[in-house]
């Protein structure tokens, strides 16, 4: 029995669009999956590749969405593409030690012999420690992309890295607006568009098909360092001092070492010479230099960083070496600037695309994604069973420099903004409640003003009224979660 009108539908030819691509050493299969796209399937057949460093299965097929990336191989491989719409080609190298992937596993082979050594230390009475590598460069360079190889090859032999991230504009598993660090002692998840350390590869209700990993995650809910750069420093010691106890207390942590992401420098637009200015020169007017010292900020204050790696930046490297040259961290090691060619294939992505990979990434932390649907709870609040802050402006009186958080008035304003649930105590003091650790984040769908009454919506249910939120300035309230 056929319902009736759908039964007369005829039937399509099935059609196939599976392509076998081929691609030897070093070469690389790029894609960019359009937003709209259901996707493409890329299956190993021979060979062996790699989704930054992570290693694809024999004959499985991952299906990569809303994602612009790539597949490598060390020893050449075939490989088979299926679905689509997909904009892709295969990236050749002549000589393949031109590939920027040649630098990186050499890296990763310095790196693990000093992890070995460290290892190997360790069994002794001395606490060794394995190499702290801070990765920066302008913005697009490849900074993430090549964080993620260092960490995937590290634990393909076993290691159990940190790995941290300071740049705000694009959460590590998180929400955008944070700064993140956490260990990844397993395998990533290549099929999720952020290849491992998007917001999928954290614990939820929802099945997993890699282990999930824990990260520890700081607000700072703005979108660049320099829109608050006091509140960004506060929440990138507290994760330095997270970091460092992580690495003090795990053999295995501290061994593996820690690598970490930067935001991105510009230098383009005050050029070199500014870059001799001494430091009371330029404080806060030049941003580029200020985040220079932010940076070195960074690699002091996370258990120092002894090789600083510079994507695609000559200015940078010689501004970085001048800067470090000689310099020792504090334990006695020399901090190297490793100058490292930008790949041709980074590709430079568009406010819209950052704003739609934005809405999809809060999406998912609700609803979950193709592979794990989730429920999140719909709770009705009173105005008065919640406590919410926010910073001033930083115009405010109420500023005056120093980031402090006050009591948000709730509105309709706040409706379909993200707020971040703190691991603190709503009588806490305001500077404790913002830098405190995040446990989660909320969604407000609704505020009916005349009834006092919010509409949230929580991963998980459960009274929220004892624990502060926090509503940032950023990402920006442009989802009706609820449709
Ligand atoms: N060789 C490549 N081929 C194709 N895509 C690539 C390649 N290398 C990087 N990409 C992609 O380019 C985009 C930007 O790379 P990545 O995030 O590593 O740069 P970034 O320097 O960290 O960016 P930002 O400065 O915005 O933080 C990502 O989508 C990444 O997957």
């Amino acid at each position: 029995m056929s319902i009736p009108g759908l039964g007369q539908i005829a039937p399509q030819p099935a059609t196939s669009n599976k392509r076998i691509i081929l691609l030897k050493p070093l070469w690389e299969y790029r894609f960019s999956v359009p937003r709209n796209s259901p996707g493409v399937g890329v299956r190993l057949l021979t060979g062996t590749a790699d989704r930054d460093g992570t290693e694809l299965a024999l004959n499985r097929t991952y299906t990569f969405q809303r994602t612009r990336s790539k597949i490598s191989t060390y020893q050449g491989c075939t490989l088979e593409i299926s679905g689509g719409p997909v904009d892709d080609y295969v990236k050749d190298y002549a000589d393949p030690s031109d590939s920027p992937a040649c630098q990186f596993v050499n890296l990763h082979v310095a790196f693990q012999e000093q992890r070995e050594a460290a290892a190997a230390r360790q069994s002794g009475r001395t606490a060794a420690q394995g190499p702290r590598v801070m990765v920066c460069g302008p913005r697009g360079s490849g900074k993430t992309t090549l964080a993620k190889t260092l960490v995937a090859l590290a634990t393909r032999v076993g290691g159990q890295p940190l790995m941290a991230n300071v740049d705000p504009n694009e959460g590590l598993l998180s929400l955008p607006g944070t700064v993140s660090a956490a260990v990844y002692g397993t395998m990533m998840d290549i099929e999720e568009p952020a290849g491992g350390f998007g917001i999928g590869s954290t614990p939820s209700s929802g099945p997993n098909a890699v282990p999930v990993k824990l990260p520890i995650v700081y607000y700072f809910g703005r979108e660049r360092v320099e829109d608050d750069v006091p509140h960004w420093r506060d929440v990138v010691n507290k994760l330095a001092s997270s970091a460092r106890a992580k690495l003090k207390e795990d053999e295995a942590v501290r061994a593996a070492g820690m690598i970490l992401d930067t935001p991105p420098v510009d230098l383009e637009n005050e050029g070199i010479d500014i870059l001799a200015h001494a430091a009371n020169e330029f404080a806060g007017e030049y941003l580029p230099i200020q985040l220079i010292m932010l940076l070195r900020a960074i690699a002091n204050c996370l258990t120092s960083a002894n090789f600083i790696l510079v994507l695609g930046s000559d200015q940078l490297v010689s501004e970085l070496q001048k800067r470090f040259a000689g310099q020792k961290t504090s334990l006695g090691e020399l901090i190297m600037v490793v100058p490292l060619d930008k790949s041709d294939g980074v590709v430079q992505r568009d406010e819209q695309f950052m704003r739609f990979t934005r809405e999809a990434t809060i999406k998912e932390y609700f609803f979950g994604d193709s592979k794990r649907t989730l429920s999140p709870s719909t709770q009705l609040v009173s105005f008065d069973d919640v406590a919410i802050f926010k910073a001033p402006e930083a115009e405010s009186e109420a500023y005056e420099g120093q980031p402090i958080l006050e009591p948000a008035e709730i509105s309709a304003e706040m409706s379909h903004w993200t707020l971040a649930i703190m691991n603190a105590s709503v009588n806490d003091p305001p500077e404790t409640i913002r830098q405190a650790p995040v446990i989660g984040f909320i969604a407000i769908a609704d505020v009916d003003e005349d009834r006092r009454r919010l509409k949230v919506l929580s991963p998980v249910s459960g009274r929220l009224g004892n624990k502060p939120l926090v509503w940032g300035r950023w990402p920006e309230p442009y989802i009706n979660l609820l449709g």
